[in-house]
């Protein structure tokens, strides 16, 4: 890996991670590699500069950035025909997909990671033309990520998250969801608060929400659940810290590599903290889809 591309969001999280890049740009000049910078402006900037970077005879992509950005970069590379490795110097709120991976963040440590060159293959969501890294999810909390002020998460970090979580649980007053699920292993028809279909294990922080998800196994993790009472809802919350909520009977959880959801609700779907579209929809996994730095 001789060439390098940093795609830089630099509205990411709360502090500048300016200085940071640089001083890891420069250790990677002196150390002989080629190295680019490109800093995002916008929406989809960041899918743009990706295929131009996987036709430009780059090696990797050094993401900088929260998971909104990752995301943009994966359907930039999902769009090209020549993939090329990706990795991630986590600027964002939350990160989630870059804690999923324990990837290091001290300047030694991503340098060591990039000499290394050990690479691996990912599983990437797909939701028609739109894919997902972490998760893609629908009803009560789950367009938090998107509805929180940017203002708020800038001063906040992630309680802005979870004020905005409050704020919706006050307001929704835990409205059922009417849907319809179909795999091919499951046909469920059900009254549900909110379905969470997962690459990774860890969603808006939570590192245990899909406790035994793997990004590396072909499936997707599916966690519903049902119409609860407040009380209920409490005990699912406390639980998922241990990753146990899987065994309350108001949640269902199973794996799978295809999923169709229905509703005669316009339920908003959220994909990888970002609006993804509206029920219904058909979730796919694709196998090996990326490479990752590990
Ligand atoms: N220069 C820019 N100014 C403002 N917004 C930008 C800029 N460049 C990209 N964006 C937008 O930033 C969003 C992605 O932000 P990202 O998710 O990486 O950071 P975050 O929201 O702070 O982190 P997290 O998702 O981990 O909470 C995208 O929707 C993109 O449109």
């Amino acid at each position: 890996m001789e060439r390098i591309k940093f795609i830089i969001n630099p509205s990411s999280g709360r502090q500048s991670m300016d200085r940071k890049v640089d001083s890891l740009i420069k250790k990677l000049l002196n150390n002989g590699y080629i190295v680019g910078k490109y800093y995002t402006k916008g929406k989809d900037d960041a899918t743009r500069e990706t295929i131009k970077t996987c036709k430009s005879g780059y090696d990797l992509i050094v993401v900088c950035g929260g998971d909104g950005t990752v995301n943009e970069v994966v359907r930039g590379l999902m769009a090209s025909e020549k993939k090329i490795p990706l990795t991630i110097i986590s600027c964002g709120t939350v990160n989630d997909f870059a804690r999923y991976l324990n990837l290091p963040r001290t300047i030694n440590g991503i340098y060591e990671l990039i000499k290394r060159e050990k690479i691996m293959s990912i599983d990437v969501g797909k939701l028609d033309d739109k894919y997902f890294v972490n998760v893609a999810a629908g009803g009560l909390l789950t367009n938090v990520a998107h509805t929180a002020q940017p203002e708020m998460k800038a001063i906040l970090g992630r309680v802005a998250y979870y004020l905005e979580g409050l704020r919706e649980l006050m307001v929704d007053k835990l409205e059922p969801i009417e849907v319809e699920i179909k795999t091919s292993e499951v046909f469920l028809k059900e009254d549900i608060l909110l379905f969470l279909i997962s690459n990774s294990s860890s969603i808006g922080g939570f590192k245990k929400l899909a406790p035994t998800a793997e990004i590396v196994d072909g499936l997707l993790d599916v966690v519903i659940v049902k119409k609860a009472e407040i009380g209920e809802l409490a005990n699912i919350f406390i639980s998922i810290f241990k990753g146990k909520h899987i065994n309350h009977p108001k949640v269902i959880y199973f794996k799978t590599d295809s999923i169709e959801i229905n509703s005669k609700n316009s339920i908003a779907i959220d994909i990888d903290g970002e609006y993804g579209g509206r029920l219904p929809a058909k979730f796919d996994v694709i196998k090996n889809a990326i490479e990752i730095l590990v």
